[in-house]
């Protein structure tokens, strides 16, 4: 089954839109991993079972397991979402995009090496950066458009020509591009930062049902009530609004897994209020 039909069944099954990305730092780690050297797997694999039951999607952030040389950690633990809780698709986020033989290499390190069924791109080196990814139809490929970080504007809004003579924000000329041009699969997705509810309502507008992941609601402090009523779709999904720190991070006493568990099924309800 290809990524995009999974995640739709998952949105039914789990009646959730909600995504747990996996960024370990061991210094928030609870003192019971301490002296455990296999402690990065350890933890997410505990986070991820303890949340399973919530969620549309794991989200797994590449860096946070390379500065560790934790890559076969990352392996393992990707190993063990599919094996466990099959059906629930794996989101790598790497944002990668790079020239035509370089990108075939990233979509092979995602797809071969750690088994994603997506993963995360950066459109601003143009299409054939991504390419190799739009042609995987079964995996889904989750593209930039406008980020979450304050400094999202610096680039992404600055006006571009129109074909009507007129200008608008690059980022609506991104969404627009993927929509019309790039998801000849029907394996695209955008990201759209859970902090900007204005941007998320014009791009659902430009892009009809393509589905978006959110990033920036707990931590980065996003509003779950603005994302739901902009962004959702006429259906009430075509969101995976993702949560990191505020999940993983809920409690670091012993306690983690379980308040991990209620930080997601919160957000689920939160989300499900406004659907
Ligand atoms: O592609 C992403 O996942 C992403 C895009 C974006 O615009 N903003 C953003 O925060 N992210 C990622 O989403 C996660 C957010 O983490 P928290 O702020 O802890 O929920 C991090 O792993 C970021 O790298």
């Amino acid at each position: 089954m290809g990524f995009m039909q999974a995640l739709r069944q998952r949105w039914t099954a789990a009646d959730s839109l909600v995504c747990v990305g996996l960024d370990p730092e061991p210094s928030r780690f609870p003192a019971r991993f301490a002296d455990d050297p296999d402690a990065v797997f350890h933890f997410c694999r505990d986070i991820v079972d303890a949340t399973a039951e919530h969620v549309c999607a794991f989200k797994p952030q590449i860096a946070h397991f390379a500065a560790l040389g934790a890559e076969d950690a990352l392996q393992r633990l990707i190993a063990h979402i599919h094996e466990r809780h099959a059906g629930i698709p794996v989101i790598l986020d790497a944002k990668r995009g790079d020239i035509g033989s370089t990108a075939q290499h990233y979509a092979s390190e995602a797809f071969e090496r750690y088994r994603a069924d997506a993963v995360t791109a950066n459109p601003y080196l143009g299409r054939d950066s991504v390419q190799p990814f739009l042609d995987r139809g079964d995996r889904g490929v989750v593209i930039l458009c406008r980020t979450s970080n304050p400094g999202a504007s610096d680039l992404q809004d600055l006006p571009v020509a129109n074909d009507d003579g007129g200008t608008r924000p690059l980022y609506q000329r991104v969404a627009e591009m993927i929509a019309r041009d790039w998801n000849g699969h029907g394996n695209c997705m955008l990201v759209v930062g859970a902090t900007w509810p204005g941007q998320l309502r014009e791009v659902r507008a430009i892009v009809g049902d393509m589905p978006f992941l959110v990033p920036g609601v707990g931590a980065q402090g996003g509003d779950v009530q603005a994302v739901v009523s902009n962004a959702r779709t006429d259906d009430g999904s075509g969101l995976v609004v993702s949560s990191s720190r505020a999940v993983l991070y809920a409690s670091s006493g012993d306690d983690f897994a379980h308040a991990a568990a209620a930080a997601a099924r919160t957000l689920r309800e939160q989300i499900n209020r406004y659907r």
